[in-house]
């Protein structure tokens, strides 16, 4: 067993980005495409010092106001009392230690009681890009660069409470519950340390199906949950899961009897969710933008429902034609992947051909060879197929009445895929405001100022219509949630204390 001198367990989990599929999503009649961030939730749990009986205590040491510190009863069934003294609650938190250890304990109701008896330490962070960062950076005077949220340091802790940060729209809560239940199920033996190594195996579904349906009641509501499904599995293809699974654990009362292990074990067969794999082609590059000016993505979501209800002929027709566009942005990319695996030199030669040069004239060259025009051809159908989908959500916003990309992103986004070597951009998830992604070429090498992403960054760090701050992220290589070594992680050790 782990005494306080053991490695704690951390896992972690990514952030996400709804590249094509905004409001489809939330049918199961469409599909969406998520990509997860290289930017993630790290939970880090120890046994507590001194070793306190059924005592948890959880702590987010980059806010103010955030130690919460629970009980544990076990008659008749497992219940997480939150203590008195603490000053703040945290809905998220407490329902995840609520229901991982409930499902432990219908697990292995003795080892859990056993882990649990001398308590737990908790700690739960997340990387800067999840908080917005740009008022620190004015504070510093340091210019609004990449290289400059790089001079941040790691878990930089933001001097305000949870409720007062202000989010960037990577889906932080989604992270949060992704990286914590996985985190007590590897802990508590409920799932094998090794689970969170295979891409797709039954203890990932299992800790997926308990940190969605988490998730879902610490919202108080069931959205897509394309957040969580990219949390656990990485970026991928969605198609949501139909909420009837869960809807016998939705209601008020906080204890569940002994039904919860069956309903989220992955051999539940309601659970519909698909998740095809995709990633996006190698040497491109998305960059993510935290723009200063917020939207409400509750109430853009019940004009689009009233808007379909109220057209459906119209509706159906609009929504046909996105979806069109989005499978065929999401072949379109994993063709080009394809290419990239029959030949990579060529391949890179091409990327880094057309990283110099606006979309037009991609495929203008005639004395490119075949290979080279064929992938070339493509990034330029990903080009249109991205700039057509902007059209058509644009399009729903307008006649819905939600902004889903206003002007003064539109104006934006204009801007950023002229530049040379960018293949396309939008408005992510729900749209609106507040964030924009830009997919670019990344070639392996460039002379100074010839990167797509250099320009990119100029465009936005003098950009002065809209407060635009890149997001450090790029696309996450790891599947989703992961088993973390905390000597591994930069500045996660210093972040605990
Ligand atoms: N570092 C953290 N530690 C503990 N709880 C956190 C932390 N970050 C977020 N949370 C929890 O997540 C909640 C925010 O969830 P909410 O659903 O409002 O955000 P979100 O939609 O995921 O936001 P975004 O997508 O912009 O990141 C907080 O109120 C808190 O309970
Ligand atoms: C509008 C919707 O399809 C996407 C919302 O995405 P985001 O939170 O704006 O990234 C809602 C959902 O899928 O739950």
């Amino acid at each position: 067993m782990m005494d306080s001198t053991s490695k704690p367990t951390v896992v972690s989990a990514p952030g996400k980005v709804l590249i094509a599929g905004g409001y489809l999503v939330l049918d199961p009649a469409y599909s969406g495409i998520v990509i997860s961030t290289s930017s993630r939730f790290y939970t880090v749990i120890k046994p507590l010092t001194p070793p306190t009986a059924n005592t948890i205590r959880v702590r987010s040491p980059q806010f103010r106001d955030s130690t919460w510190t629970y009980s544990l009863s076990f008659d008749p069934l497992v219940k997480v009392h939150p203590d008195v003294n603490n000053t703040s609650k945290n809905k998220f938190v407490h329902l995840a230690l609520q229901h991982t250890i409930a499902l432990a304990c219908e697990a292995h109701q003795d080892t859990t009681k056993q882990l649990l008896t001398g308590g737990l330490d908790i700690a739960i962070v997340g990387d800067n890009d999840f908080y917005s960062q740009r008022a620190q950076l004015d504070a510093l005077n340091l210019p609004i660069t990449l290289e400059s949220l790089a001079s941040i340091p790691p878990f930089s802790v933001q001097g305000v409470t949870l409720s007062e940060v202000r989010k960037t729209g990577l889906g932080s809560s989604a992270a949060l519950i992704t990286s914590l239940v996985s985190g007590l199920l590897v802990h508590l033996g409920t799932i094998s340390t090794t689970a969170l190594q295979e891409d797709g195996g039954s203890e990932r579904k299992l800790a997926h199906n308990l940190a969605q349906f988490i998730h879902c009641l610490a919202q108080g509501k069931v959205g897509s949950g394309f957040d969580v499904a990219a949390a656990v599995f990485g970026s991928h293809l969605y198609t949501r899961f139909d909420p009837r699974v869960i809807a016998p654990l939705m209601g008020d009362n906080s204890v569940q009897p002994n039904s919860l292990l069956q309903i989220v074990s992955a051999e539940n067969t309601s659970w519909d969710y698909h998740i095809r794999p995709f990633q996006l082609p190698p040497l491109t590059r998305i960059m993510l933008a935290d723009v200063n000016a917020g939207s409400d993505t509750p109430s853009f979501i019940g004009k689009v429902q009233e808007w379909r209800k109220a057209y459906p002929e119209r509706a159906y027709a609009i929504w046909t034609a996105i979806d069109k566009q989005n499978q065929s942005l999401a072949s379109t990319l994993l063709r080009i992947s394809d290419y990239h695996s029959q030949n990579p030199l060529k391949y890179a030669s091409i990327v880094k051909f057309i990283s110099t040069l606006q979309p037009i004239q991609w495929t203008a060259d005639p004395s490119l060879p075949d290979f080279e025009t064929q992938v070339a051809a493509e990034f330029h159908a990903a080009h249109r197929t991205m700039m057509e989908i902007r059209r058509c959500m644009k399009e729903m916003g307008e006649l819905s009445g939600a902004a889903i990309e206003p002007p003064e992103q539109t104006k934006l986004l204009d801007k950023c895929c002229a530049q040379a070597g960018v293949i396309g951009g939008g408005v992510p998830g729900a749209g609106g405001y507040d964030a924009v992604w830009v997919l670019m070429c990344e070639p392996e090498q460039c002379r100074p100022d010839q990167w797509p992403r250099e320009r990119v960054e100029h465009l936005w760090s003098h950009y002065t219509e809209l407060k635009v701050t890149p997001l450090s992220a790029v696309e996450s290589m790891a599947k989703g949630a992961r088993l973390e070594n905390i000597d591994e992680i930069v500045g996660l050790k210093n972040a605990m204390q």
